[in-house]
């Protein structure tokens, strides 16, 4: 094996719930956790290690040891040139760069033989779920993932723009104690779905419109344009909106065009 190439898909919280918080200050979640046909590429040779960032996102992503993708590499031991294109906004709640790190501990794993320790928790809440880059429940501070088999969602995700540090939307919850999600059902149908997921939230969506007004903008924007669910992902700013079908999606996505925003139509599973 010389270069192997990877997806890192947009990771969508359809729901999160914040239960608790610990004594080092991360807080509990309860999330369940779909991912996008759209993402970031990289791809991965072993040898001297750098990483090139390129791409429509590209414009602010750090290109040195602080990329998770280089901190992915170190957590492997492994020395690798890497290149990273970005098509997903940074500090958007879709865990982008938690994604890269995912992809990148996957092929660093393929290429060494070696095993990621601890599923890449030591690089974020996120990182976990990331490496499982399909439907599944979220919980501990993320460290805790479980898959779970669900129908795919028509959807559309709009970024406007603005990043959003995960931290302070924490830090601005006015309880950290909530309650869970209620259980979710085996073999539900999408209209089941949508039921149970119009009944959950997403805690971290009242602070970081706080933080952020253009967030509450974006959900109405959503539901303007004929979704039958809209909600905000992660710790914003991206919200998404959920579509009967494609076609409705698509244009939706038209509708939502807005100088400054970021609008895609995507398959969510
Ligand atoms: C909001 C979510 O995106 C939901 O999926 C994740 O919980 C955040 O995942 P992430 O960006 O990988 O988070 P990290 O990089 O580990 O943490 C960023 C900051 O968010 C806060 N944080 C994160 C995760 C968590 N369970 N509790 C927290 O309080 C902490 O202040 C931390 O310093
Ligand atoms: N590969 C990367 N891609 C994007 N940002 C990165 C990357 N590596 C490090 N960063 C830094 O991490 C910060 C958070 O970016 P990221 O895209 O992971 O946030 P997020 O989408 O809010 O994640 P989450 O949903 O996990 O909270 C950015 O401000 C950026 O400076």
């Amino acid at each position: 094996m010389d270069k192997l190439e990877g997806f890192a898909p947009a990771k969508i919280n359809l729901t999160l719930h914040v239960t608790g918080q610990r004594a080092d200050g991360y807080h509990l979640l309860d999330s369940l956790v779909v991912f996008a046909d759209v993402g970031d590429h990289l791809t991965c040779r072993l040898g001297e290690m750098s990483l090139a960032v390129s791409g429509s996102m590209a414009q602010g992503v750090p290109v040195g040891p602080s990329n998770l993708v280089f901190r992915a590499a170190e957590l492997m031991g492994a020395q690798a040139t890497i290149t990273l294109e970005k098509h997903l906004p940074a500090a958007a709640g879709i865990g982008g760069g938690s994604s890269d790190a995912a992809a990148a501990l996957r092929l660093l794993a393929d290429l060494t033989g070696r095993a990621v320790p601890d599923q890449g928790v030591s690089l974020g809440a996120d990182v976990p779920v990331c490496m499982l880059a399909r439907a599944g429940f979220m919980r501990g501070i993320g460290e805790e993932v479980t898959p779970v088999d669900l129908p795919p969602l028509h959807a559309v995700l709009v970024n406007p723009g603005v990043p959003v540090p995960t931290g302070a939307v924490f830090g601005g919850l006015a309880s950290k104690d909530n309650a869970p999600m209620e259980a979710l059902p085996q073999g539900i149908s999408v209209d089941q779905l949508l039921a149970w997921l119009s009944r959950q939230r997403n805690d971290l969506e009242a602070p970081a419109i706080a933080a952020q007004p253009v967030i509450a903008d974006v959900l109405q924007a959503l539901r303007e344009s004929g979704a039958g669910l809209a909600r905000m992902s992660g710790s914003g700013a991206t919200c998404f909106g959920l579509y009967p079908d494609s076609k409705k999606a698509a244009d939706a996505a038209l509708a939502l065009a807005h100088p400054g925003w970021w609008v895609q139509a995507t398959v969510l599973s």
